[in-house]
C-alpha cells in the first residue's frame, strides 16, 4: 500500500475511514483477513467469464466448497464483533470500515475505494472490474450511487456532525467504464439545523460521467451503538429459537 501523501492534515489522517485504509498497527490476524480479501476479490474478479474448461468446473467447485467449508458460520455475524481486536489496533470504529462493502480492505466485495481527504475536498479512487458490470463494459448504476454514498458520507463528515444519508440524488451523465481509474470528488456544501448538504462527481479522465447531491441527517451518535445492539438481539433471538 503506497504511503499516505504527507500534504494531507493530521486531521484528514485521524478520519476512521483514511486510517482503516492504513496497514500501522494492525495486527497479524486483521493483515491476514485483509490478504484473504484481496485473494477473493481477485477470484470473484477471474471468475466472472472465467476461461476454465467446462470439464473442469464441477472439480473447481468441489474445491471452492471444500475451502468454504473453513470459513462456514450457520448464521449472520456482526462485523462489530471485530471491535476488542481493533480497540487493540488503535481504534474500534476502524473495524467496522475494514468490513465496509465500498472502502473495507478485509472485505471482498469491496473494490475498494481509495479515500483522500483534502483541506475541502474528498476524493475517492478506484476501478470497478467485471463484477461490477450493468451496461456493456460500463458500471451497473446501482454501484455508483453506492460510491456516491461512501464518498458523500465521507464528505459530510466536514459538517463536524455527521449523520445518515436520507436522501441521495444521482444524475447518470455518461456510462461510467469499468477497468478504468475513476475519480469520485465529494464536497460538504452547507448545514441546515440536521441537515447536512453535499454534492459530488465521478471522473473518468475530464469526463464527468455522473454528478449527485446527497443530504445526510445529523443523528446522535448513540444511535449507532444501538443499531449494533439491536443487531446483536436479534441474532441471540434466532440462536435462542434454534435451541
Ligand atoms: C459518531 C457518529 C458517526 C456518524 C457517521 C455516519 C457515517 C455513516 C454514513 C453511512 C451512510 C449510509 O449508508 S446510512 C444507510 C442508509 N440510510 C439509512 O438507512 C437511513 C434511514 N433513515 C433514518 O434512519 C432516518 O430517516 C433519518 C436518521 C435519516 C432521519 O430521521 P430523524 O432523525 O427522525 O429525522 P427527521 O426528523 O425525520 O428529519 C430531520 C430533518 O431532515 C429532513 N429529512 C429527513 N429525511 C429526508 C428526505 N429523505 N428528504 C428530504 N428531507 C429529509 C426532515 O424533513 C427534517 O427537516 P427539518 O424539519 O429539520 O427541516
Amino acid at each position: 500500500m503506497s504511503d499516505p501523501d504527507p500534504q494531507q492534515s493530521m486531521e484528514a489522517l485521524a478520519s476512521p475511514r483514511v486510517r482503516a485504509q492504513l496497514d500501522e498497527d494492525l495486527s497479524p490476524r486483521r493483515l491476514a483477513l485483509r490478504r484473504i480479501a484481496a485473494a477473493n476479490r481477485l477470484l470473484i474478479e477471474d471468475m466472472v467469464g472465467t476461461q476454465v474448461d467446462p470439464g473442469d468446473l464441477d472439480a473447481v467447485a468441489d474445491e471452492l466448497e471444500a475451502l468454504g467449508e473453513r470459513f462456514r458460520h450457520d448464521r449472520p455475524r456482526s462485523t462489530y464483533e471485530g471491535m476488542a481486536e481493533a480497540a487493540m489496533a488503535g481504534g474500534a470504529i476502524e473495524a467496522f470500515f475494514d468490513h465496509s462493502p465500498l472502502i473495507g480492505l478485509a472485505n471482498p466485495l469491496a473494490p475498494p475505494i481509495r479515500i483522500e481527504m483534502g483541506e475541502e475536498l474528498v476524493t475517492g479512487r478506484v476501478t470497478f472490474g467485471a463484477v461490477y458490470e450493468g451496461p456493456p463494459g460500463c458500471v451497473h448504476g446501482g454501484f455508483v450511487a453506492a460510491a456516491f454514498d461512501e464518498v458523500l458520507g465521507t464528505a459530510q463528515t466536514y459538517s463536524g456532525a455527521p449523520g445518515m444519508t436520507a436522501r441521495l440524488k444521482v444524475d447518470y451523465r455518461s456510462p461510467t467504464p469499468l477497468h478504468v481509474p475513476l475519480v469520485i470528488e465529494g464536497r460538504f456544501t452547507r448545514r441546515e439545523g440536521r441537515k447536512i448538504f453535499t454534492e459530488g462527481r465521478i471522473l473518468d479522465g475530464d469526463t464527468v460521467t455522473a454528478e449527485a447531491e446527497g443530504l445526510f441527517v445529523t443523528i446522535d451518535p448513540t444511535k449507532f451503538r444501538e443499531l449494533a445492539e439491536g443487531f446483536d438481539r436479534r441474532i441471540a433471538g434466532d440462536q435462542a429459537d434454534d435451541a
